[in-house]
């Protein structure tokens, strides 16, 4: 039976560690602050932004929102953005994603200054996250697996990590993190057009899933003893929840946790990882500002 890896207690852990860097910077006249810059009424990017605000507020940090309607145009967009990277008492700007058809998104993400582009979508981020530059701010999903596989102890040098997806913004840098010298494993992705999915899946000694497709992996998928990092995030209606529906992954939680040695559970797994790399980020970007 699998142990299941607790991305709510770990974050517990690091947010606490990350409390008191952020009093030592405080005491040095430093606040650090992140702005978050939410476009339209997606339900689901509401409650993400308001977590991140709500985490910084809980460290000490400035969290602020900015809401902009649906139909916000791209200049007006920009000019908000503009604002935020000349103000100084903001370390750290994201645009909330998914961002509405008509916004060109990639633009979007390089309007943000790199110094304060704690999301590391930034292609300045990504190409120093490429070459292995400390500088880089890394995207948070990413960094949160990294993370958690470290604090659980789990090996990564010589393993088989597969990657299920080839998203930029999880899979993609996900993959240059695990083969880069120190966790030295072995990554293969791949995605929608790959043939025999599971003839690659059941090599995995790790196996990522990052595609947004619930019960993609399913228990004849895996090998024995694999440990299983499931990103996705689904809602599936639910009449008995709370919410009127309930948060499931990409893999089969219930029949693969017998057979594996590891797995995420969804939700509190990477999901609560993702917003304490943000702070994490963010704290960073207060920091090399400071050294500026
Ligand atoms: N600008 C960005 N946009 C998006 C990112 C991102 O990193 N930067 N990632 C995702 C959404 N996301 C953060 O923004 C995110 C998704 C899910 C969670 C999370 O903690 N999920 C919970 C379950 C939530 C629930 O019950 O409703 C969990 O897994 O425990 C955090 C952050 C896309 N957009």
């Amino acid at each position: 039976m699998a142990r299941t890896l607790d991305g709510t207690e770990i974050s517990r852990v690091m947010r606490a560690e990350m409390a008191q860097d952020v009093a030592a910077l405080q005491a040095a006249g430093v606040t650090p602050g992140l702005s978050v810059v939410l476009v339209g009424n997606n339900p689901a990017s509401q409650a993400y932004v308001a977590s991140k605000t709500r985490a910084c507020e809980a460290l000490g940090m400035r969290g602020q929102t900015l809401t902009l309607p649906e139909d916000v145009s791209k200049e007006a967009l920009f000019a908000v953005i503009d604002r935020l990277n000349a103000d100084p008492s903001v370390h750290g700007i994201l645009v909330q994603l998914p961002l509405p058809a008509h916004l060109p998104y990639k633009a979007v993400l390089e309007h943000i200054h790199p110094a304060k582009d704690v999301d590391g979508f930034h292609p300045v981020n990504a190409g120093l996250a490429f070459v292995g530059d400390p500088r880089a701010f890394v995207p948070c999903t990413p960094a949160g697996i990294m993370e958690m596989l470290r604090r659980e102890d789990i090996p990564t040098r010589g393993k088989h990590v597969v990657i299920v997806g080839r998203s930029l913004i999880v899979s993609k840098p996900l993959a240059s993190l695990l083969m880069a010298p120190g966790p030295d494993a072995t990554v293969t992705i791949t995605h929608r057009h790959t043939p025999d999915l599971a003839s690659f899946t059941r090599q995995a000694d790790i196996l990522i899933v990052a595609v947004g497709k619930q019960n993609l992996i399913t228990a004849d998928m895996v090998k024995p003893g694999v440990v299983v990092i499931d990103v996705g995030q689904n809602r599936v209606s639910d009449a008995s929840a709370p919410r009127g529906y309930r948060m499931v992954g990409d893999v089969d939680f219930d029949a693969i946790q017998p057979i594996a040695s590891a797995i995420t559970p969804v939700p509190g797994g990477v999901g609560p990882m993702t917003i304490t790399m943000l702070l994490a980020n963010t704290l960073q970007a207060a920091r090399q500002a400071q050294a500026r």
